[in-house]
């Protein structure tokens, strides 16, 4: 048993919950986090893409993890999203996170300006040394973040003792295991998620511990049958509930409204849980919206019986 085994399996990427007039709700929050317990999830990756960081303040997100951690200590592994896009908030949450107990804090490089490596580096080491006995994840999303982790910034990265994982969000699965094979050279032990929910099969295939998902929310059974599936070797029927579990995202891509206003809608209309809507700029449902998140809604349950029975 590895001290990094908390980290393999299915972690849902967690969304933010609001009350009825968009203010992050605490009650909201834990009742998510109790979601997620009760489906058996591994852990839940909080304050991520999913869970809108990059719209929120440091009190808002310092007000999530606290509500988390206050259901999931001890239960779930959690990992805590906390840059801001500048060293200094960036460095507050990073305290903040391990005052609470967290697992592992994750980053993503600085957005915007495109830095050299050399600042990027310094950033997250600055991050990781506020957290000093916390483990450090690099979140690699280069279509979202504009920079993309490259194998020498990967290898100064692993200097540090405390980064211990990459989240990849690349679509190449290539990149999985060039850093799986990287990281396992410089270490004893190295994880790496898989980033895209369509690939997951192909991810874990390729060397992919286990996943980070924003669609997880939505469908842990589905994604955890995934996970069993892939360990078991039933290579053809994990690519049926991949392809299965792939249209049911699809058709939440497919609306107008933002992907997580549909996923929210999903989470209210199957499991009665309500975490409010989206924050602008990202456009919450329409009626037109609503429709296609309860097809949605209609597939995921239409999967459950097919796949688990
Ligand atoms: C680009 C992006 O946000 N990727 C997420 C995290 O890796 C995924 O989990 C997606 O939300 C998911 O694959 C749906 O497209
Ligand atoms: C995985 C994902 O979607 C997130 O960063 O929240």
């Amino acid at each position: 048993m590895s001290k990094l085994d908390k980290y393999r399996g299915i972690i849902p990427a967690f969304y933010a919950c609001y009350d009825e007039e968009g203010n992050v709700s605490g009650e909201r929050v834990q009742a998510l986090t109790q979601h997620f317990i009760d489906k058996g999830v591994k852990g839940v990756y909080v304050n991520g893409s999913s869970g809108e960081c990059i719209y929120q303040s440091v009190e808002e997100r310092k007000l999530i993890i606290e509500n988390v951690m206050a259901v999931a200590k001890g239960k779930l592994t959690v990992i805590n999203h906390v840059a801001c896009n500048n060293t200094k908030d960036s460095v507050e949450l990073a305290k903040h996170s391990e005052s609470v107990g967290v697992d592992a804090i994750a980053s993503i490089p600085p957005i915007y300006f495109r830095l050299p490596e050399y600042s990027i580096a310094a950033y997250w080491n600055a991050i990781s040394e506020a957290a000093p006995n916390t483990d450090f994840v690099i979140y690699n999303i280069p279509q979202l973040a504009g920079t993309a982790l490259t194998m020498s910034l990967f290898a100064e990265m692993m200097k540090n003792p405390r980064v211990i994982a990459v989240k990849n969000s690349s679509m190449p699965t290539q990149d999985i295991q060039m850093f799986k094979s990287a990281g396992l050279a410089a270490k004893d032990d190295f994880v790496v998620f898989n980033g895209p929910d369509e690939q997951f099969v192909a991810g874990r295939a390729i060397g992919a511990d286990g996943g980070i998902g924003g669609t997880y929310g939505v469908m842990p059974e589905l994604f955890l049958k995934l996970n069993d599936l892939v360990e078991a070797g039933e290579k053809k029927k994990a690519c049926e509930l991949q392809y299965a579990i792939n249209e049911i995202i699809y058709k939440m891509c497919s609306s107008r409204a933002n992907m997580y206003a549909v996923a929210k809608e999903i989470l209210r209309t199957n499991d009665n849980v309500n975490i409010g809507g989206v924050r602008e700029p990202l456009e919450n449902l329409q009626e037109a919206d609503k429709a296609i998140a309860h097809e949605a809604a209609e597939m995921v349950k239409a999967a459950k019986e097919r796949y688990l029975a």
